[in-house]
C-alpha cells in the first residue's frame, strides 16, 4: 500500500468522525472546472501585433526569461501547467490571443483566428472561455465604449460583437457555454467634471453590442467593474455599482475581481449578496497587494472563504470560477500552477468541512462552538485527501510538480 493511500485511509477514517464523507468531496471535485487564464503565459503581450505595449493600466511587471512568443509555445506551456493541475479545467482567452497571417483589425476577428485553439481544446477535452480586448491599442488609448467620439466608439462596439460570435462558436464546437467577459479600462487620472455621460454611452454601447440574443448554450457575457487602474486612479466608468446595475437590469452574468474592490472589501461577501439579484457570476480569483490587482493566487483566508461559500451554497451552476493573475518574474507555468491547485485546494478543503456541526452550533446560537469548530477543523487531515485526489488524476501529489516545471524550463524555456 502506497503512503497516499495509508494516509488516506486514516484521514478518511478522521473525518467520518465529523460526519464528512471524503468520497462524496473527491467526487464533488469533478463537477468544480476552474477557468485559467491563458495570458499569464506571456505577460498579457498575446500575438496580434510583436512587441504590443500593454495599457489599459494594468502592468506585468518581471521579465523572468522563456515567455511564450507565440500560441504554438502558449499551448505547449499550458499543456505543461495542465498536466501538474488536477481535475477539471478550461482555459480563457483573451481576443489578442488569436492567430492570423496577416494584421486582423479587432473588429473584423472571426472564429477562424481562433480554430487552433479549439482543436486543441478538443484534444484535452477543454471549455474555453473568452474575453474582447478592450486594451493594448491605439484607439484604446483614451477610452473604447465610454468613448465620446462616435467612431471609435462603434470600433469597440463591433470588436464586441466579433468577439460574441467566436465565443458562441467555442460554445458551439466544445458543447459548453463560453463565459466571454466585458472589461474595460475607460477612466480617468483626475477628476472628471461630467461622471454621468461616459456611464450613459456605456450603456448604450453594452446595449448595441449585446443586441443580438445568443443560445446561453453556447455563450453567456458577463461585466467586470474595477475600483482603479494606473493611470486612471480618479474615475472608473465601469465602477461596481455601475456593473450591478447594469447585470442586474439586463440579465448578463456579473464578473467580481477579487482585486478590483477597497483593500477591506471582500469578494466572499460579495457572493451572497448578489446572486439573490443575477442568475451568475464570474469570479477572476486573483490576490490584491497595494496597487496591484493580480498577485499569484494563495491558500489564503480569502481564497478559502470564496471556495467556502461556493461549496457551502452548492453554488456549483451559478458561480464560474475564473483566475487573473500575472507575475512575470517568477516561471509563468509556475505560476499558473501554484495558483490553480491553491484555488482547487480550496475547493477540497471546503467540500471537506464538517458544515452540519457548523450549521447547526450557528443555529443554537453557539457562536462560541461555531469559532472552536472553524478554526479546529483547520488541522483535519485534508493533505492526505488532496494527496489521494492528485494521485487518482495522477499528477505530483506534492512539490515534486516543482521538479517537472523545472526540467522543462532548461530543456524548452531557456531554448527561448
Ligand atoms: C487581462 C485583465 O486582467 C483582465 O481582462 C481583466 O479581467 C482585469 O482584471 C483588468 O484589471
Ligand atoms: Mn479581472
Amino acid at each position: 500500500m502506497t503512503i497516499t493511500l495509508k494516509t488516506y485511509h486514516l484521514a478518511q477514517e478522521q473525518f467520518a468522525q465529523f460526519g464528512v464523507d471524503t468520497e462524496l468531496a473527491i467526487s464533488m471535485m469533478e463537477k468544480i472546472p476552474v477557468s485559467i487564464h491563458c495570458w499569464q503565459g506571456d505577460d498579457v503581450a498575446g500575438f496580434e501585433k510583436p512587441d504590443t505595449r500593454l495599457t489599459g493600466g494594468i502592468q506585468a511587471t518581471g521579465n523572468y526569461p522563456g515567455k511564450a512568443r507565440n500560441a504554438t509555445e502558449l499551448r505547449a506551456d499550458l499543456d505543461q501547467a495542465l498536466s501538474l493541475i488536477p481535475g477539471p479545467k478550461r482555459v480563457n482567452l483573451h481576443a489578442l490571443y488569436l492567430e492570423s497571417n496577416l494584421p486582423v483589425e479587432r473588429n473584423q476577428i472571426k472564429p477562424e483566428h481562433f480554430k487552433n485553439w479549439v482543436q486543441w481544446a478538443k484534444k484535452h477535452q477543454l471549455g474555453l472561455d473568452f474575453n474582447p480586448s478592450f486594451f493594448s491599442h491605439p484607439l484604446s488609448e483614451q477610452a473604447t465604449l465610454s468613448h465620446s467620439n462616435d467612431t471609435i466608439r462603434q470600433f469597440w462596439i463591433d470588436h464586441g460583437k466579433a468577439c460574441r460570435n467566436i465565443s458562441a462558436y467555442f460554445g458551439q464546437e466544445l458543447g459548453t457555454p463560453s463565459m466571454m467577459n466585458i472589461w474595460i479600462p475607460d477612466g480617468m487620472k483626475d477628476l472628471p467634471v461630467d461622471r454621468l455621460a461616459p456611464r450613459q454611452r456605456l450603456i448604450q454601447s453594452l446595449d448595441n453590442m449585446l443586441s443580438e440574443t445568443l443560445d446561453p448554450r453556447y455563450h453567456i457575457d458577463a461585466v467586470e467593474s474595477k475600483l482603479f487602474g494606473i493611470g486612471a486612479e480618479a474615475y472608473t466608468v465601469g465602477s461596481n455599482e455601475f456593473y450591478l446595475g447594469y447585470a442586474v437590469s439586463r440579465n448578463t452574468a456579473l464578473c467580481l475581481d477579487a482585486g478590483h474592490f477597497h483593500p477591506t472589501e471582500v469578494i466572499s461577501d460579495k457572493i451572497s449578496a448578489v446572486l439573490p439579484f443575477v442568475d451568475k457570476l464570474l469570479l477572476h480569483v486573483s490576490r490584491p497587494v497595494r496597487w496591484d490587482s493580480d498577485h499569484v493566487v494563495l491558500l489564503d483566508d480569502e481564497t478559502q472563504a470564496i471556495a467556502s461559500e461556493i461549496v457551502r451554497h452548492q453554488l456549483f451552476d451559478r458561480v464560474h470560477i475564473g483566475l487573473d493573475f500575472f507575475d512575470a518574474s517568477i516561471n509563468r507555468i509556475a505560476a499558473w500552477v501554484i495558483g490553480t491547485r491553491n484555488m482547487k485546494r480550496a475547493l477540497l478543503r471546503a467540500l471537506l468541512e464538517p458544515i452540519t456541526q457548523l450549521r447547526q452550533l450557528e443555529q443554537d446560537g453557539d457562536f462560541t462552538g461555531r469559532l472552536a469548530w472553524l478554526e479546529e477543523q483547520k488541522s483535519l487531515p485534508w493533505q492526505a485527501v488532496w494527496n489521494m485526489y492528485c494521485e487518482r488524476h495522477n499528477v505530483p501529489t506534492d512539490i515534486h510538480w516543482l521538479d517537472e516545471v523545472r526540467q522543462y524550463e532548461k530543456q524548452v524555456l531557456a531554448l527561448r
